[in-house]
């Protein structure tokens, strides 16, 4: 089939986000995880690769993106969707501005779009400046964040020292009077060789304009929501087939686990809201785990009964995770919460775990990767962004949900049991 956009997520969370709202569409829409080795075959109008380069070296970054370009550029596609987080979240370094001119680079335009803009999860932007709700981004609990704390909300100082071409913006004003002028503001600002142009949206309206003003580059990026519009363009501008079929998920059996690396304050509310509801659950501390292992979290596993959905979480609040940073080094602290976890999913599934719900990007990653999965079908969405999602893994069908941090409600955990 046909290949109408190739898109490519910086995270495992990220890129279900972005095929969940896709799949909004009734199109179909394939997520592989990681770039396949194998060249394109069966593909689906909507490709989706993840990747977990947010927090990697540069280069590393960019070489991945460039595979994964080069793949989605052999299913056919001719435009392309970059996907980072609707909080921005980089290092001063990177990877959205590098990966962004690498890509640009590559398919030889001179201007890309970026608009993070989330607003049924409370992402906005006006006048390029991020909020998260009603807070400015770095007033958010994203300035506390384990990976990126993100300490500025402005859109266009955040991506200044991450590329090597002149920064502007299309805002608000201009994008309320609709495509033609977003069309008209972009070409104005490419003539004064502005390649990089952060767009305001604070609803659903604004990306449904900036989409279809943008719909015809080469390259978009953002957060999943301005991508969203984009598989009714295409469709109203014809030539994509109707006949593929919908995807029908299927039964899964109900032993269930539930792992969270993620340490976000909704997160955090997550855990608390799932624990008062008596579900068995087990904390990790990063310092025991480098001390000893995670054979004791294993054998907690193995005690447990499945159908009650345990939870082994890791999870915490800022001041618990500033003392594991300070005594591990952050990433050595990521690193071990993130085998552990990845080494109960596996454990899970052998003991006949059917449904596993993961919180947090990179943690999905891990766990993922572990559990060799390479391709998602998209399920029914438990929450804005967030959809159960379908894969085969050691010959076993599974239901795995990965939730972005910031994203469902703090009944998220009960919500996703109940819906698979
Ligand atoms: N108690 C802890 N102390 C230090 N680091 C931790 C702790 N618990 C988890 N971590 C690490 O924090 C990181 C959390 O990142 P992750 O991407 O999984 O969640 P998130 O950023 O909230 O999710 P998303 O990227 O979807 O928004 C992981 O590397 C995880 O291993
Ligand atoms: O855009 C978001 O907020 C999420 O899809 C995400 O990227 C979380 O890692």
């Amino acid at each position: 089939m046909t290949t109408y956009l190739g898109c490519i997520a910086d995270d495992f969370t990220g890129a279900t986000d972005l095929a969940g709202l896709l799949a909004r569409s009734g199109l179909p829409v394939s997520l592989r995880m990681g770039v396949p080795d194998a060249p394109p075959a069966d593909t689906a109008p909507f490709e989706v690769i993840a990747l977990k380069c947010r927090t990697a070296p540069v280069a590393e970054a960019v070489v991945e993106t460039r595979r994964a370009l080069d793949w989605l550029k052999q299913a056919g596609a001719e435009r392309f969707f970059w996907k980072y987080c609707s909080t921005f979240d980089s290092t001063p370094e990177g990877n959205i501005g590098p990966v962004a001119e690498a890509l640009m680079q590559a398919l030889g335009t001179d201007q890309t779009i970026y608009c993070p803009a989330f607003p049924e999860n409370g992402r906005s932007i006006f006048m390029g400046n991020l909020f998260v709700g009603r807070q400015p981004l770095a007033e958010s609990p994203m300035k506390d964040h384990p990976l990126t704390p993100m300490r500025d909300s402005n859109l266009m100082r955040l991506l200044e020292p991450q590329v090597t071409r002149p920064v502007g913006l299309v805002d608000r004003l201009t994008v309320a009077q609709g495509a033609d002028a977003v069309r008209a503001a972009l070409a104005a600002l490419g003539t004064e060789g502005v390649a990089h142009v952060v767009v305001d949206a604070v609803a659903n309206g604004d990306l449904e304009v900036i989409a279809e003003a943008c719909r015809d580059m080469p390259l978009m990026t953002g957060g999943s929501a301005v991508a969203m519009p984009l598989p009714s363009l295409y469709r109203a501008a014809g030539g994509m087939g109707e006949d593929a079929a919908r995807f029908d998920p299927p039964q899964v059996a109900r032993a269930a686990v539930v792992l969270s690396g993620s340490c976000s304050a909704m997160t955090n509310a997550q855990v608390a809201q799932y624990i008062a509801t008596g579900a068995p659950a087990l904390r990790l501390d990063p310092m025991t785990l480098a001390e000893n292992g995670h054979g004791s979290a294993l054998d907690w596993l193995a005690s447990q009964d499945l159908d009650r959905a345990p939870l082994i979480y890791a999870t915490a609040d800022p001041d618990a995770v500033r003392r594991a940073q300070e005594a591990l080094g952050r990433a050595r602290a990521g690193e071990i919460v993130e085998q552990a976890l990845a080494a109960c999913a596996l454990a899970a599934r052998d003991a006949g775990a059917r449904r596993i719900v993961v919180a947090g990007g990179e943690t999905s990653g891990a766990v993922t990767q572990a559990l060799g999965v390479d391709r998602l079908d998209i399920g029914q969405e438990i929450a804005p962004g967030v959809p159960w999602t379908y894969c085969t893994s050691a010959g076993h069908r599974l239901a795995l949900t990965l939730k972005s941090g910031n994203f469902g409600a703090p009944s998220f955990f009960t919500d996703a049991l109940e819906r698979a």
